[in-house]
């Protein structure tokens, strides 16, 4: 693992949001089309705006999420609807995007799970893929609080599951580790003093039915940048 620790948030940004142009140009070049999963919540979105702004054919990149709560675009804590308000804009939104909801089972993640499976298995191994980290450690939406903690973390796993959360607000849709690590360069996103806290927790400790994070941290398979600013 190799962590980069910022003075600022916008230096973070700023450096990154070239970073991850330049590595999905270079799949472009590669193999015609980039392949780019971005997290939700609150730390990328200044990146997404940053990277909204920057030069690249975007019509040749696929956008999709790590996960997302299983709830409607237009709800405000809609991981889809804050990447399309915020990433898919300006040169941007030429990319194509892959949505992890489905509303003909819009009260129930665990009925259309298999509607996002069949959506995202044509998807390429992941060129780049930003994660981010709750305070309990969980990534994506692998948390360690829900009753399909071991199944995500399963070896044989689908690409996707249907999560309950038991202390954090609505139903999720979630890669799983096994389709995570089907990456070519993974970036842990993290801001605050807290989440380096976490992290250092995460990184010393063996189980990742607790700290979810360590599945990805303590793996071999996948290079795992991690990029840092205390505000
Ligand atoms: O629930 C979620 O939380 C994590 C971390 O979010 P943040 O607001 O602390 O940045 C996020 O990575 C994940 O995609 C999201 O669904």
């Amino acid at each position: 693992m190799k962590m980069q620790h910022f003075d600022s948030s916008t230096a973070l940004n700023d450096a990154f949001a070239a970073d991850i142009a330049a590595r999905l140009q270079q799949a472009i070049e590669t193999r015609g089309q980039a392949v780019f999963v971005v997290s939700g919540g609150k730390t990328p979105l200044p990146l997404f705006k940053a990277l909204a702004q920057t030069d690249l054919d975007w019509s040749k990149v696929v956008i999709t999420l790590a996960d997302d709560r299983w709830l409607p675009e237009q709800h405000p804590d809609s991981n889809e609807g804050l990447v399309k308000a915020n990433l898919l804009q300006h040169k941007a939104a030429a990319a194509h995007f892959v949505s992890l909801f489905d509303a003909t089972h819009q009260d129930d993640a665990f009925a259309g799970c298999a509607v996002i499976a069949e959506r995202v298995k044509g998807l390429a191994t992941f060129d780049v893929l930003i994660l981010g980290m709750g305070e309990d450690g969980h990534t994506a939406s692998l948390f360690p609080c829900s009753e399909q903690i071991q199944a995500g973390l399963a070896d044989n796993a689908p690409d996707v599951l249907a999560v309950q959360p038991a202390t954090a607000p609505y139903q999720r849709i979630s890669f799983s580790k096994k389709r995570l690590l089907d990456s070519r360069q993974i970036y842990i996103h993290l801001v605050g003093e807290k989440k380096l806290t976490v992290l250092q927790q995460a990184e010393a400790g063996p189980d990742a039915s607790e700290m979810p994070i360590r599945a990805i941290l303590q793996q071999q398979l996948v290079p795992v940048t991690v990029n840092f600013a205390a505000s």
